[in-house]
């Protein structure tokens, strides 16, 4: 049958598409690439099977020259794979920096030449992001979202929940967790306030009123703080919490965009913070613009909830770049205003009696733990997650706690080294006069110097006294020591034959010093194991790492878990954390 001329074009870019693909995948030159590119091969093509693009595919063969040549051909920098991963999220999943910025950065130009085209023109949709509202559902719409029946509930752990309901799901507009994060917010909005003692604040949603009870139990109460809420059952809700009765406390019954003008009149705010729910980038873009009438000054400080694009660290990066740049335009810098980047910290992963662990992360990727025998083991660390089970690392830590604890006396230490050292000291002096004397008695040979002879024979008699004692101690503590290195080779044999060579972790065991009774491990991690910043729950392809934060899957379902609520989504892209600040050492 004879194919119509647009079926016919729709053939050739297939072929000409596929045709890159297969020839990026295959490690051609990029002189090769460069000409198939010049033939017309289409940079937006990706294949049916997986939805890979030409940049999904130079991403992946990690070819940074073509990575920037496609870029600058106008390779679509968001395009998604069947699996919903970008180009810079397989960058990232090879921890390659230099091409996850490349991505990174285009994604900021090309949001940056949108938002400017659209101030210019009429273009009502600036953002060519995916995570733009295609929602109509409670969860990306305000509209839907204010005609929605909201529940305040304690979740089945306790935890306080604002849920709404879309569809057959519940979804989280403001969980109990967020606590910690309202609290830093607080900390950083508030903390060394030039006018601290007759603050003006203004927030905008009240959600479960976290943070403006925060505000309220301040040292001192703020003169004048506004809250903005437009929905009826959070206004109930607040009634029934007696916040229309506080003094200085100012209540808008209405939507951001509707108070702004009231707002603007009343004007001179010292802090402003906004966290509202069900509104896209181009709504808080909107809300920056006010920023310049509504701070009092160059002391007022600012903060927005920053869940833009969390599911995905590319989008969220490029928001949150892409914020600091809007913010900067309307003249607010970061003198004025803090990004909360991180929705939950790793020490968060470590329960609160794990007294015993203490945390390195280098960039190596070496977790250092001090084990000692009066603290609970730690848990597993996240990052060997996949490969050993909860039972196996106890078993091994309890083996090298008990091995170790063998040869770590350190009372007994302690005593017997006093002992061995006054032994050693006093010994000799004593025995000296005893041994002079003796000579002198018996000797007759008046060339022998019996003084010089009697200090030799105590000098022998300490070293003899000192190793007396000390000999043992270090054979003991040496046969400690060989005993665990034997214990942790095995391990490492064990795990080599499981994992193969590059993928297994190294463990080495500095069994306790003299004295001490903590055993230092360092486990280090192949390179592919550092963890990534995706989803605990989310369906990860073999070649992307665990997540940073596994108990961050409590909050942040993927998929919503019969008893808990799903976390609330923008457009089609769940919310989920973001967590691409690099480690820092942690005692806890
Ligand atoms: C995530 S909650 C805020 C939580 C709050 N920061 C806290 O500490 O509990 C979002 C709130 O914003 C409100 N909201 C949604 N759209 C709004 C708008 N356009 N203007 C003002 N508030 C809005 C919602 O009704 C909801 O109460």
């Amino acid at each position: 049958m004879e194919r119509s001329e647009s079926e016919e074009t729709v053939h050739i870019f297939t072929q000409l598409g596929e045709y890159l693909i297969d020839s990026i995948l295959r490690g051609e030159s990029i002189d090769a690439i460069k000409l198939i590119v010049q033939e017309g091969a289409p940079l937006w093509y990706q294949t049916e099977s997986e939805g890979m693009s030409a940049l999904h595919a130079a991403a992946y063969m990690q070819n940074t020259e073509l990575v920037q040549y496609l870029i600058d051909e106008g390779a679509i920098w968001n395009s998604v794979d069947n699996l919903k991963y970008t180009a810079a999220d397989v960058a990232l999943s090879f921890n390659n920096e230099t091409i996850y910025t490349i991505i990174r950065n285009a994604g900021i130009r090309a949001e940056m030449l949108l938002t400017l085209l659209s101030s210019r023109s009429e273009i009502e949709e600036p953002s060519s992001l995916m995570i733009r509202s295609e929602d109509e559902t409670a969860a990306a719409s305000t509209n839907a979202f204010l005609k929605s029946r909201l529940n305040f509930i304690k979740d089945k752990n306790g935890q306080e929940i604002c849920v709404v309901k879309v569809g057959d799901e519940e979804i989280g507009v403001m969980m109990g967790w967020e606590q910690g994060i309202m609290q830093e917010t607080v900390k950083n909005l508030c903390e060394d306030h030039p006018s601290s003692d007759n603050l003006k604040v203004l927030n905008i949603g009240f959600g479960l009123g976290i943070i403006d009870t925060l505000f309220q139990a301040l040292p001192t109460r703020p003169i004048t703080h506004y809250i903005v809420e437009p929905h009826p059952d959070v206004l109930q809700y607040m009634k029934r919490l007696g916040w229309y009765q506080k003094p200085g406390v100012k209540i808008l019954e209405r939507k951001w965009q509707d108070s702004i003008q009231d707002l603007l009149e009343v004007g001179g705010f010292d802090v402003v913070y906004t966290d509202t729910f069900s509104e896209d980038y181009n709504a808080l873009r909107g809300f920056f613009e006010h920023l310049p009438d509504l701070l009092a000054g160059p002391e007022s400080r600012f903060s927005f909830f920053n869940g833009l694009g969390a599911t995905n660290a590319l989008f969220y990066d490029v928001y949150t770049h892409l914020a600091e740049l809007h913010l900067a335009d309307v003249g607010i810098d970061d003198r004025f205003f803090q990004l909360k980047r991180s929705y939950s910290l790793p020490s968060a992963t470590v329960p609160a009696s794990g007294h015993s662990e203490r945390r390195l992360y280098e960039t190596a990727g070496d977790i250092v733990l001090y084990l000692s025998t009066n603290q609970p083991n730690p848990p597993v660390p996240f990052e060997l997650q996949d490969q050993m089970t909860p039972a196996v690392w106890l078993t091994r830590l309890t083996a090298l706690a008990n091995t170790a604890q063998r040869y770590s006396k350190p009372w007994f230490e302690r005593i017997w080294t006093v002992t061995g050292i006054l032994a050693s000291l006093i010994l000799p002096a004593v025995l000296y006069n005893v041994i002079y004397n003796h000579m002198n008695v018996r000797g007759a040979d008046g060339n022998v110097d019996f003084a010089r002879l009697s200090e030799m024979i105590t000098f022998a008699l300490f070293i003899g006294v000192f190793l007396f004692f000390f000999t043992p101690i270090a054979i003991w503590k040496f046969i400690g020591r060989k005993q665990v290195d034997r214990l942790v080779s095995k391990w490492n044999g064990a795990d080599r034959m499981n994992y193969g060579q590059n993928a297994s972790s190294t463990w080495k065991a500095q069994s306790p010093g003299i004295f001490r009774n903590s055993t230092i491990l360092t486990i280090s991690l192949p390179a592919s194991m550092k963890p990534t910043s995706f989803h605990p729950n989310a369906y990860l392809p073999s070649y992307i790492n665990g997540p940073i934060d596994p108990d961050a899957s409590y909050y942040y379902p993927y998929k919503s878990e019969p008893g808990l609520p799903r976390m609330s989504v923008i457009g089609n892209v769940p919310l989920h954390i973001d967590e691409k600040r690099g480690f820092e050492d942690s005692r806890v």
